[in-house]
């Protein structure tokens, strides 16, 4: 029977765990995730492994966030949609089935004497460069902290490795002892092929929440005047049958920009621009596709954000602010996404210099179907003709 059939599924099942360095945002760990998930695809050719998502929670970014707390992926993303690409489960779900053990811990690092300038694949056990937080108990198995959990592991290493996902793959296959394995500082892995036929699946999996996708909704029916049958941007439910013509979009009535500051406008003085010359290029934004409403998403405090609005007298500046509860319930992670969600309806799409928060726009642009003007842009900083973002295009 079916059930019978899952079970003996089941009993086969191995899980692949893995983290992300902590100081890094949520948009740089969205694009880990695809690197993982190619890998668990590459193991599922002969294997039954399942992709244990990492919680969220403790980012540097989410000031509104109580430190300690982590949250499911279903608070974000459409889990179901990542399901149709991998097997995927969420962490408190594996410690249900499994309890809080691991089998094998590999924390991933680079060489310590660096690449040696030859470029190859490989990996090897090395002593461990940075500080971690295992600690081997008296039977010779190891203990450390996984989000907010104390697991057990039977075996613990540090990997020097460069290479790709793929790289892992004999080291993850030949650990035939362990049911389950996880991947520590998973970053330090590149892409198998970045921008490709893979690449695209995997993303076009991670659909955001329905909470998220509706909040995002109704503020743009209505502040924006924008809805998905007009502007053109209507998907099927499920994202395998999702294949718009380029240039099908159309958008809604209004210019989004993502202005990253903080952190940035120190890191990037050079290619961050002065609030002043932010709105120069706005307006001529504006004008030039003949809008009068921009939509804002920043990281900015409040006061820039009025300084920038008080810059563009007689424009709509439109800038989504959450009630507190739907802060208090999808907290700073689901206030981004909605702004992400927002700027991705826009007619047209300018982000800032380097940032991961703009990348992921444009790449939900290309789900969509813009045209690629519409979406590669990017506010200059004190080169007014600056280079624009390189065009990853979407392949199906
Ligand atoms: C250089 C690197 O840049 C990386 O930033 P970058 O790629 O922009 O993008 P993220 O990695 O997502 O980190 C930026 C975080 O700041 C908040 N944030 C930024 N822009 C907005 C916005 O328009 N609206 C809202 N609501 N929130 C915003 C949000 O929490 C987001 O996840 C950093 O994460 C790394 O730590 C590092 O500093």
């Amino acid at each position: 029977t079916q059930e019978t059939c899952r079970e003996g599924r089941r009993n086969d099942e191995r899980y692949l765990l893995y983290d992300v360095n902590p100081g890094e945002g949520f948009n740089l760990r969205r694009d880990v995730y695809i690197r993982v998930a190619n890998l668990i695809r590459k193991l599922n050719d002969v294997d039954n492994w399942v992709l244990v998502l990492p919680p969220w929670g403790n980012l540097y970014h989410w000031q509104n966030v109580r430190p300690g707390l982590y949250v499911p992926w279903k608070n974000f993303f459409d889990v179901e949609s990542l399901n149709k690409w991998i097997p995927v489960t969420e962490f408190n779900d594996y410690l249900k089935t499994e309890g809080a053990t691991v089998g094998s811990t590999y924390v991933l690092q680079n060489y310590a004497e660096g690449w040696g300038g030859k470029w190859e694949e490989k990996y090897d056990k090395r002593p461990c460069i940075e500080r971690h937080n295992f600690e081997q108990r008296d039977d010779g198995s190891w203990s450390g902290q996984m989000w907010a959990t104390k697991v057990k592991t039977d075996n613990f290493t540090c990997l020097s490795i460069q290479g790709q996902a793929a790289t892992l793959l004999p080291l993850i296959q030949r650990d035939l002892t362990s049911r389950s394995v996880f991947i520590g500082r998973a970053e330090t892995i590149l892409h198998d092929e970045y921008g490709g036929k893979w690449y695209w699946a995997a993303r076009r999996s991670m659909r955001f929440a329905r909470h998220l996708r509706e909040e995002a909704t109704r503020f743009r029916r209505d502040y924006l005047g924008s809805d998905d049958k007009q502007d053109k941007t209507e998907v099927k439910d499920d994202w395998r049958d999702t294949k718009p013509k380029r240039g099908a979009a159309v958008g809604g009535p209004y210019i989004a920009v993502h202005l990253r500051r903080k952190d940035f406008v120190r890191a990037r003085g050079d290619e961050v621009p002065s609030l002043k010359k932010a709105a120069q290029q706005i307006k001529k934004l504006l004008q030039n596709e003949n809008l009068t409403s921009v939509f804002i998403a920043t990281d900015a405090p409040v006061m820039e954000l009025q300084e920038l609005e008080s810059l563009l007298p007689g424009y709509k500046v439109v800038h989504y602010k959450p009630s507190t509860d739907f802060l208090h319930k999808w907290g700073d992670g689901g206030v981004a996404i909605v702004d992400q969600i927002i700027c991705t309806h826009a007619r047209l799409f300018t982000g800032s210099y380097e940032s991961t928060f703009s990348f992921r726009i444009q790449e939900e642009r290309e789900i969509l179907g813009f045209e690629e003007r519409r979406t590669f842009n990017r506010l200059c900083g004190k080169k007014s003709n600056c280079d624009q973002p390189a065009k990853w295009r979407i392949i199906y």
